[in-house]
């Protein structure tokens, strides 16, 4: 055996163990001068059947590869890239698209021809390509399951914070706002009011009307709080069950006695449709408070607001009431 056979040899045991399918193809004639021969094989075709010539080949290959690789082959032949390369699938005997990748090089290419030897080596990435198509499958449904998670937080988040009667803040949504704000006027010594109002005899509402006209009174007195105020300034949220809580920055005892009145006026003059056509209408009971030297948190302006309600009631309801600082 000579050197050229040892080599040659040696080189078939490299392609072997690497899993490598060497192919040679002349590039003036079109001719496959080398086969390649294990993939076929793997592939289920018998010897006769693996493509002389490369338009044979391509018959085998996924029609939306070919693009693909014949843009790889022309950059190469074009010189502008140092290597081709490209993956593709092949469809096998049982008709499987399995995926390959070739790796290949023009070796007589010198600077004055631009050479006919196209070398190169089929390796089969079917199990690579497999994984990946499942990695991208399980991230896109992760993305998905993400995109889910952050809708039902949000679902979370708004039922935490909402009453479900009337879709205003809930209790405990107005006392985190409620300590956030009076720390904040307190900071920047800015004034900030609390209206506490309460439906007069709302007992009676239900037992007159029924529990559903009970709630419609609720949504109706909501909405007039909500329209009495400053929509991207003051909040407004039901504390108890006819009871709401209006909290007022950047508003002094003065003016927030006048929205209170204004608050009163509106609800009083509101009808409201009951059952069988009828109409009726309700009042409120308003107490004010306001940040003092000696009301200087969320907690003591509810005790304030609170008392001055009380106030209210014993008046003869229908009235707002700010406790003497
Ligand atoms: N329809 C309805 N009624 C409610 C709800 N929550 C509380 N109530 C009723 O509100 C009524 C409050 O009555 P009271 O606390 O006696 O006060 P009031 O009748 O308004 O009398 P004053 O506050 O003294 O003017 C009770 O009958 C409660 O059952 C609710 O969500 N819907």
């Amino acid at each position: 055996m000579d050197d050229f056979d040892i080599n040659k040899e040696r080189l078939e045991l490299a392609l072997e163990a690497a899993g490598l399918d060497l192919w040679e193809n002349n590039l003036v004639t079109g001719e496959v001068t080398r086969k390649v021969s294990k993939i076929f094989a793997e592939l289920g075709y018998g010897e006769h059947e693996s493509g002389a010539y490369m338009d044979e080949l391509f018959k085998l290959i996924h029609p939306d590869d070919i693009p693909v690789i014949r843009c790889a082959v022309e950059s190469h032949v074009a010189g502008d890239s140092a290597q081709y390369r490209c993956e593709f699938r092949i469809r096998a005997k049982d008709g499987r698209w399995v995926w390959f990748a070739n790796y290949g090089k023009i070796m007589d290419r010198h600077l004055e021809t631009s050479g006919q030897r196209f070398i190169g080596v089929t390796f089969n990435i079917d199990d690579r390509k497999r994984r990946e198509a499942e990695l991208s499958a399980a991230n896109r449904k992760l993305v998905r399951q993400n995109a889910l998670l952050e809708k039902m937080n949000l679902m979370l988040q708004s039922l935490a914070t909402t009453d479900p009667l009337t879709g205003i803040a809930n209790r405990r949504q107005i006392m985190e706002v409620g300590v956030s704000e009076v720390q904040r006027a307190l900071r920047l010594a800015h004034p900030l009011s609390l209206l506490v109002a309460d439906i007069d005899l709302f007992k009676q509402v239900n037992d007159t009307w029924g529990h559903p006209t009970g709630d419609r009174v609720i949504c109706a007195v909501a909405d007039a709080c909500l329209r009495s105020v400053r929509s991207d300034v003051d909040i407004v949220g039901r504390i108890g069950g006819e009871e709401f809580a209006l909290i007022l920055p950047e508003t002094d005892g003065t003016n927030a006695q006048g929205l209170a009145e204004r608050l009163r006026a509106t609800v009083a003059a509101l009808p409201i449709s009951a059952a069988e056509n009828a109409v009726l209408s309700v009042t409120l009971s308003i107490g004010v408070a306001t940040l003092s030297p000696t009301c200087t948190s969320f907690r003591d302006l509810l005790i304030q607001a609170d008392r001055a309600l009380y106030g209210a009631k014993d008046s003869g309801r229908n009235c707002v009431h700010l406790l003497p600082a």
